[in-house]
């Protein structure tokens, strides 16, 4: 049978146990937590939990989220979980900063709206966020048809050397910039046909985000709320919907508004979280950079330690037998 784990499909025989795929990558006697499609598994009981053809199993090899909890996209690691855009800044060096204090490895970059090199003599967007330190995510932005958004891909692609990772979003309206689902099918046939490792924008809407993993994109980022309204996540039992049924990463992507947001849609078990406007429309931009780092981080280990059931009536805290008075 075929599993997905960390993102790589591999064949084990039948009856096979998690324990199995532990052994087969050399970890045995590890400190590992398990995530099998999307649920994490206790620590005490992952060994023997049995596989089955076309699970998807993540392997995260400390308990928190240390050095070594990593998310897989498109066959690279990456340690952070947060992933930032480029637009709303002062300036080039408030980008700098605020991107190096939010500790993101991939930085999306409209290339409709930013230079990076589109026009010589003008200051270039890469001149601060280097591609030698970072993953760059040339995203459509601005984009409201398959048309406008595939050829904007092509052109990131000419632009970065045969660059394949990009961020497809396709627009509806001005007004809600809520993607346009139907315009969005299209684009990420056209391009994952054409050899683009695609992560997508989309609603908060299960069924649309299935149908664009069946399409073959490598990520599907469902929005918290409209793009720049930071207005957090407003739906979070679709976004747990996503992300239990998802066999590729989930990355929450548009409308965050704070530390606490972002780490909420790590603790319902999204891979990351994608943002711009929450940072750079902060007083402090820089310092609300190091907020999300820290809420995606906090996020995160929650998640894998597993939240206690919610209860409708009090329980004491402390032993109630054996009482001393
Ligand atoms: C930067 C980018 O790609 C935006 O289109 C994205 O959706 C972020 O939204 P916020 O600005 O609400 O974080």
């Amino acid at each position: 049978m075929k599993i997905q784990v960390n993102g790589d499909s591999r064949e084990y025989g039948d009856n096979c146990t998690v324990a199995d795929v532990i052994a087969d990558l050399g970890l045995t006697g590890k400190r590992i937590a398990v995530e099998l499609n999307k649920e994490i598994l206790p620590f005490t009981q992952h060994n023997s939990q049995p596989i089955n053809d076309g699970d998807r199993l993540e392997i995260v090899q400390a308990i928190g989220g240390g050095q070594d909890d990593y998310f897989t996209l498109a066959g690279k690691q990456y340690r952070s979980r947060l992933l930032v855009g480029t637009g709303k800044y002062k300036d080039l060096e408030e980008t700098r900063l605020a991107t190096e204090a939010s500790g993101a490895e991939i930085v999306t970059v409209a290339i409709r709206r930013t230079n990076i090199g589109q026009n010589p003599g003008e200051p270039n967007l890469l001149d601060v966020i280097s591609p030698d330190k970072y993953t760059i995510l040339p995203n459509t932005a601005g984009c409201y048809s398959a048309e406008d958004a595939v050829r904007t891909c092509r052109l990131a692609r000419e632009l970065l050397g045969g660059h394949k990772l990009v961020k497809l979003e396709v627009l509806a309206d001005q007004l809600t910039l809520f993607p346009d689902v139907a315009e969005t099918y299209v684009a990420a046939e056209l391009l994952v046909k054409d050899g683009f490792d695609v992560m997508v924008y989309t609603n908060d809407d299960p069924i649309a985000a299935k149908r664009l993993e069946e399409i073959g994109c490598v990520a599907v980022m469902p929005l918290a709320a409209p793009i720049g309204s930071g207005l957090g996540i407003r739906n979070p039992y679709n976004i747990l919907t996503i992300v239990e049924n998802a066999k590729v990463p989930i990355l929450v992507d548009a409308g965050v508004g704070t530390a606490s947001d972002a780490a909420i849609a790590m603790e319902l078990g999204c891979d990351g979280v994608l943002m711009n406007t929450a940072i750079a429309a902060a007083k402090n931009p820089v310092l609300m950079a190091s907020a999300m780092k820290k809420g995606i981080e906090a996020g995160r280990e929650a998640f894998l330690a597993g939240r206690m059931p919610r209860k409708r009536f009090a329980s004491a805290s402390s032993p109630i037998d054996g009482l001393f008075l």
